[in-house]
C-alpha cells in the first residue's frame, strides 16, 4: 500500500462480539474472498491479544468510521450492539461518529435469530444505515463499506475534521481490528 497514490487514507474500525464475523467480513471486502481457515487463525490471534491489558482508546481515536457488527444468527450479539454503541460514543473522535450497523451471516437464513425489522428499527433509532451482509456470498459487504466511506468522506469534505481528529474523552475499552481503506481520487 505504501507506493499507492491516494488522497485520503480512511481508517475504519469493525467492532462487535467475538465470532460475529468481523475478520471474515473485512477479508471479503479487501480480497473479495471467503477464507475460513485464515479467519480462524486470525480469530485466535485476536482473542489472545485481548487478554493482554493495553490501552486501546487509540483504536477509537484513530478510526474515522465504524462498522458496528452483529451476527444475524445470534440474538445476544444483537442485544450487545447497545453496549458496543455506548463504548463507541464514549471513546470515538466526536459525539456523533460515522457508523454503519451491519448484520452478518445473512446466508444462514434457516438459522436467522434477529428479525430484519428489529435491526432496522434500532438503526433508525440511532439514525444510521443498516445492511444485512454475508461474507460467504458477498452480499452487501461492499455496499456497507462504501456507504460508510461516503459518510466519512462527506464529513472530511465539509472540513469537520479540520485535518485532524479530536482527542478521545473516555477510558480504555476492548476493541477489535482496524482496517485501513485507501481511497484513490484523481485530481481533475
Ligand atoms: N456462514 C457464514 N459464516 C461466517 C460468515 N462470516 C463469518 N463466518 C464464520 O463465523 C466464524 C467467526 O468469524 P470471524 O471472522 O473469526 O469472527 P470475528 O468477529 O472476527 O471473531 P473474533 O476474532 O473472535 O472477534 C468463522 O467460523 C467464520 O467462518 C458469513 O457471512 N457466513
Amino acid at each position: 500500500m505504501a507506493d499507492w497514490d491516494y488522497d485520503y487514507l480512511i481508517k475504519l474500525l469493525a467492532l462487535g462480539d467475538s465470532g460475529v464475523g468481523k475478520t471474515t467480513f473485512l477479508h471479503r471486502y479487501t480480497d473479495n474472498k471467503f477464507n475460513r481457515k485464515f479467519t480462524t487463525t486470525v480469530g485466535i490471534d485476536f482473542r489472545e491479544k485481548r487478554v493482554v491489558p493495553q490501552p486501546t482508546t487509540a483504536f477509537f481515536r484513530d478510526a474515522m468510521g465504524f462498522l458496528l457488527m452483529f451476527d444475524l444468527t445470534n440474538q445476544q450479539s444483537f442485544l450487545n450492539v447497545r453496549s458496543w454503541m455506548s463504548q463507541l460514543q464514549a471513546n470515538a473522535y466526536c459525539d456523533s461518529p460515522d457508523i454503519v450497523l451491519v448484520g452478518t451471516k445473512a446466508d444462514l437464513r434457516h438459522m436467522k435469530d434477529v428479525h430484519s425489522r428489529q435491526a432496522r428499527n434500532l438503526a433508525d433509532r440511532y439514525g444510521i444505515p443498516y445492511f444485512e451482509t454475508s461474507a460467504v456470498t458477498g452480499v452487501d459487504v461492499d455496499q456497507a463499506v462504501t456507504t460508510l466511506l461516503d459518510l466519512v468522506m462527506k464529513r472530511m469534505e465539509q472540513s469537520t475534521y479540520g485535518g485532524r481528529v479530536s482527542e478521545p474523552n473516555g477510558s480504555p475499552v476492548a476493541s477489535n481490528e482496524v482496517e485501513e481503506a485507501p481511497v484513490r481520487r484523481r485530481c481533475c
